[in-house]
């Protein structure tokens, strides 16, 4: 184990393999990423409803909030509100377990296509959204009232970073 790897307590992995934003493709991967995603999601008959009211700059603010928790610029804290307003996006959406799983299940079928070939980085990114989709579901029920999140979550090679 390298010896910056050893004192944040991970493993090897992610000292060897660079940064995971930058093993994404950087922002410019995760825009081919969220743009593929949602044609497929408008298409979907359990989701494009719930995506009645889409914007282009929908597209635009997921990719930016991924870009922060995978280790890239903070532009959603500099900007878009940081956790608290990702959260606040969601408030009454009421989301179905059906709805959640079917968004998780199209999100990781598409970075099998747009994000690199690589059984770690699809892994990891799988597990974030597994994780993700579960907070949006649970902040989304109603009567839900957030609270103080903390700052955005960053997730890399060994999974969520602890705080
Ligand atoms: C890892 C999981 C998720 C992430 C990172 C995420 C990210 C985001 C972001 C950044 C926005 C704001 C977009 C904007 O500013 O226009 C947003 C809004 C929204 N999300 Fe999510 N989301 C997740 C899960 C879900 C799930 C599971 C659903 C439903 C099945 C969902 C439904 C929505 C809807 C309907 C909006 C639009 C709300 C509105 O503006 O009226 N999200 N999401």
């Amino acid at each position: 184990m390298s010896a910056r790897a050893a004192a944040s307590g991970g493993t090897d992995e992610g000292a060897e393999r660079g940064g995971f934003y930058e093993a994404l493709g950087g922002i410019d991967g995760l825009r081919r990423l969220t743009e593929s995603f949602y044609v497929v999601v408008r298409a979907d008959p359990l989701l494009a409803p719930v995506f009645a009211h889409f914007t282009p700059t929908h597209v635009e603010h997921v990719a930016v909030w991924m870009s922060e928790v995978f280790g890239g610029p903070a532009g959603y804290t500099a900007e878009l509100g940081g956790h608290p307003g990702l959260i606040r996006n969601h408030l009454g959406l009421s989301i179905t377990e059906e709805q959640r799983a079917r968004w998780a299940e199209l999100m990781i079928a598409t970075a099998t296509k747009e994000l690199p070939d690589d059984e770690l980085l699809q892994q990891r990114f799988a597990e974030y959204i597994e994780w993700g989709t579960r907070i949006a579901r649970s902040v989304s029920q109603p009567g839900v009232e957030p609270g103080n999140p903390g700052p955005v979550p960053q997730w890399g090679w060994d999974g969520l970073k602890k705080a």
